[in-house]
């Protein structure tokens, strides 16, 4: 049955055969060793008999960001294959298929503002993206509660839309009273991950709706720039590809303290939000996530006012004024040498 149905072992193509929907979900096993689940289009379950982890990776939140899909398909399809046999529990998750087709990073909306429930509210609830949203959130409340004494783990993997002065960075969403983890923050090193932004507040993305419902070790990862399918340069993601694959096929992996040398790290100080449609960066349109600016500087203009540097010095990254009123157009950050870390 698998083989009629998903060809060559490749999810994602079959995935984008069927955009919307499946007729219906089912399972197999993989020899005596894996149950396989497929959900829903795009959601796939790997479940050996036993395992200390539960992982949720995640790609195409942003239908054009090519590199993760490609990355967790291959490993989809080494699972499938049984190349490679699953030692962890985990669950695939390809976010937004029809912007995958469509070679957009969405169709009517970003998708990945739209967790914690703000897909049910404010305008647009028909969009595709909301619905989306919604039905990822119960595919990952599902599988995280299906057990707990596991680890929960949930990298939801992007690539940014422009070039950054530390190609690979992930976003540790805000969790107040709990410790940031260096174990993880070591893995994502070794996963060429070196540069970390620690969240300042609340967000809707995908990350933060799995770090604070559920508790999971959970962050954006952006693992370099926007390219077209066929046009991503496989081996810059070598490092990332093999440790992911360790993270699910070994029982354990070797405990790594953490070395503040080993990373970059920076706090967001303050999210600039869109408050008119004339909003204006001040910087040339090819400018790198991570320029730093000085302490008085402009950065934007909106609503004939300027929005100019306050501290000493700010780095900005994902800048993007083609955003509507009230959505984020720019992070700035400063660097966070003081963050409370623990070694688990
Ligand atoms: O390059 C850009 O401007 C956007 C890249 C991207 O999609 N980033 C994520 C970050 C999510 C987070 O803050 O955790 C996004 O904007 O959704
Ligand atoms: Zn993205």
């Amino acid at each position: 049955m698998l083989s009629d149905l998903m060809i060559n072992n490749d999810f994602l193509a079959y995935t984008l055969a069927n955009p919307t929907q499946l007729p219906a979900g089912y399972h197999f096993m993989l020899g005596q060793h894996t149950r396989v689940e497929v959900l829903d289009t795009g959601v796939i379950v790997f479940s050996p008999a036993t395992a200390s982890k539960d992982i949720v990776l995640s790609c195409a939140v942003h239908g054009n960001e090519t590199a993760p899909i490609e990355i967790c398909n291959q490993l989809i399809s080494d699972l499938l294959t049984q190349r490679i046999i699953a030692k962890q529990r985990v669950m695939f998750l390809i976010g937004n298929p029809a912007a995958i087709l469509n070679k957009t990073r969405f169709i009517d909306e970003n998708m990945n503002r739209l967790f914690s429930g703000a897909h049910s509210k404010g305008e647009g609830l028909t969009h595709p993206e909301r619905h989306r949203a919604k039905a990822l959130e119960k595919y990952v409340a599902d599988f995280f509660n299906a057990n707990s004494d596991r680890q929960r783990i949930h990298y939801d993997l992007h690539t940014a839309i422009r070039p950054s002065k530390h190609e690979k960075f992930a976003i540790y969403p805000y969790r107040p009273g709990r410790a940031y983890s260096g174990e993880q923050m070591m893995f994502l090193a070794a996963c060429g991950v070196d540069t970390i932004l620690f969240h300042h507040e609340p967000t809707t993305t995908f990350s933060y709706y799995s770090s604070e419902q559920f508790q999971a070790d959970a962050f954006t990862v952006e693992l370099g720039k926007v390219m077209p399918f066929g046009q991503n340069d496989m081996s810059r993601f070598v490092q990332t590809h093999t440790m992911l694959e360790k993270l699910i096929t070994e029982s354990t992996l070797p405990s790594v303290a953490f070395d503040p040398a080993k990373v970059n790290l920076y706090k967001v100080s303050r999210s600039i939000n869109k408050h008119f449609d004339d909003f204006e960066f001040n910087f040339a349109s090819d400018t790198k996530n991570f320029s730093a600016f000085k302490q008085g500087e402009v950065l934007a203009t909106e609503g004939g006012k300027q929005i100019t540097v306050e501290q000493p010095l700010e780095a900005i990254v994902f800048p993007n004024e083609n955003v509507p009123v009230g959505q984020r157009t720019v992070l700035c950050l400063v660097p966070a040498p003081n963050e409370s870390i623990v070694n688990t």
